[in-house]
């Protein structure tokens, strides 16, 4: 059986074939003896001892990857040199770069870009400090800034390990709403530290987008950051998740013809996107919400060390529901995972009330495998591009900055965010809603567009945006 390329993992085999030893024919026969599906062979290196090629192969998984390199290390005079996958080769030297905005051919370019002209840009700016927004990139560049302390799901990793997170994060931003960020994986922790040095970089930047910095420091660098800072300081995990999660649940409720001041909401994992997404849940109407984390469910009898969570406690679980996700979840209507792989089992999903919403969406590997909880679910989304509904903070971070950048918003406040999830929502028509349907794709041009006119209206009617309307090309 050979593999097809829909389905399959595109690997990369770099092998050294010794000279006179095992002929290239006969390598080829064995991968696809092995099942693999060669899609393509290059000589890289040769000389009197023998050959490099990279042989690009479609194979079903990493274990049937594995299987084909044992087979190849069988061969006599065959030394694989690595293998890799379509998605390490899509990172090689890193997803963005830089590039000018015009090209320095001769002296009178330098000149006007480079000393002297420059010097009179920095005059007039240095007089007229809003000269920024029209003389240099600060006003369509946006910095994403991490310490690596909540990566995704993946945990503490630092700065250097989360930088593909961050350079993708950039990219879309790009892509999607052809905003300029870039990714600043800083190393330190000291939440004073931290407010001391992204200020100090702000100048650059038109906007700060915060990202996987672990509860509940992100909470105090962020509330500091929105107070110290004159642009929009927006913390990803929480307001992107937040904001696209309510996007989604308003639309699943309208399959399960429920109401958001009836319904029984678990909320798992009390970090930066749970407490976030609670908190927009519980201004968007809904009255019944428990929170729970490692130890359980979260109540106001309890004691916490963590302020954030004393605070939680207080304004949610009403009935003060105690135990673990097992006991709370019981009946129901709607689950939302922002904690950790695997936790939720099938009997807790049999166990909701009638149509449950599960919304698995921690990243990279959801609550509960989608296979596993489809058929004892009504609506299912998770946070990942391979499956319906993406619930994903990618549908909020690019279209609320384009808003926030083009009406210079100097915040993003509470009613941007919503219009955000409305404009969001409103995407997906009554004609088109479905089970597998409840949220656009992020590759939906509308969404971007819907989301940058709602947050410029609703930044115009709160009083944040500080250019005039006619400038913002809005209205
Ligand atoms: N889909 C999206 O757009 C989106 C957005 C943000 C975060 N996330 C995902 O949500 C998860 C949390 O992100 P965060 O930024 O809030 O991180 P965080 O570190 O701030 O919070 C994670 C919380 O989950 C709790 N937790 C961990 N394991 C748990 C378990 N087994 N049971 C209950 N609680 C558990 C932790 O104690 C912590 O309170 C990550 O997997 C992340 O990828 C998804
Ligand atoms: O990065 C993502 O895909 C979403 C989110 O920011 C996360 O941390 O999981
Ligand atoms: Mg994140």
């Amino acid at each position: 059986m050979s593999v097809s390329s829909g389905a399959s993992t595109y690997m990369l085999f770099r092998i050294q074939k010794e000279k006179g030893r095992t002929p290239l024919s006969d390598i080829a026969a064995i991968i696809e003896k092995t099942g693999g599906d060669i899609v393509g062979i290059d000589v890289i290196s040769s000389d009197h001892t023998g050959t490099i090629h990279d042989i690009a192969v479609n194979v079903f998984d990493q274990a049937h990857s594995q299987l084909i390199s044992e087979s190849l290390q069988k061969l006599d005079g065959v030394k694989i040199i690595h293998v890799s996958d379509r998605t390490f080769l899509a990172h090689l030297g890193g997803k963005i770069e830089i590039a000018s905005k015009i090209s320095v051919k001769n002296r009178d370019d330098l000149s006007r870009v480079y000393t002297p002209g420059v010097a009179g840009i920095c005059t007039a700016i240095a007089e007229q400090p809003s000269k920024a927004y029209s003389l240099t990139i600060k006003r369509n560049t946006i910095a994403v800034v991490t310490d690596g302390t909540a990566v995704l799901g993946l945990g503490d990793i630092g700065p250097l390990a989360a930088m593909p997170v961050m350079e993708g994060k950039a990219m879309l931003f790009k892509q999607f709403a052809d905003v300029d960020a870039f990714p600043i994986c800083l190393d330190m922790k000291d939440p004073d530290e931290m407010v001391r040095t992204i200020k100090a970089l702000a100048p650059a930047f038109g906007g700060i987008n915060l990202e996987d910095i672990s509860a509940p420091r992100c909470f105090e660098i962020e509330e500091r950051l929105k107070r110290e800072l004159d642009i929009p300081v927006f913390h990803d995990d929480q307001h992107g998740t937040a904001v696209a999660l309510l996007a989604g649940l308003l639309n699943a409720l309208k399959i399960t013809g429920k109401q958001m001041s009836e319904i029984k909401v678990v909320v798992n994992g009390i970090g930066a996107a749970g407490i976030a997404c609670s908190k927009m849940l519980l201004s968007a109407g809904v009255k019944n919400l428990i929170g729970v984390d490692r130890n359980g469910a979260l109540h106001r009898n309890a004691h916490y060390d963590n302020p954030y969570w004393t605070e939680f406690a207080q304004i949610t679980n009403p009935n003060v529901e105690t135990g673990n996700l097992s006991e709370v979840i019981k009946n129901a209507d709607v689950f939302i995972g922002v904690s950790a792989p695997n936790i939720l089992k099938v009997d807790d999903v049999r166990s909701m009330a009638k149509d449950p919403i599960v919304f698995a969406m921690a990243n990279p590997i959801p609550e509960i495998d989608p296979e596993l909880a489809k058929p004892y679910v009504k609506v299912l989304a998770t946070g990942r591009s391979d499956g319906h509904n993406q619930i994903n903070n990618v549908l909020c971070f690019p279209g609320i900055f384009r808003g926030a950048l083009d009406c210079r918003a100097s915040e993003i406040n509470e009613a941007m965010k919503l219009a955000a999830a409305q404009a969001i929502a409103s995407v997906v028509t009554d004609d088109e809603l479905s089970e597998t349907y409840i949220i656009p794709s992020v590759f939906n041009q509308e969404v971007v567009k819907k989301v940058r006119d709602a947050v410029i209206e609703a930044a115009y009617r709160t009083g944040v945006a500080q250019k005039s309307m006619r400038d913002a090309s809005y209205g």
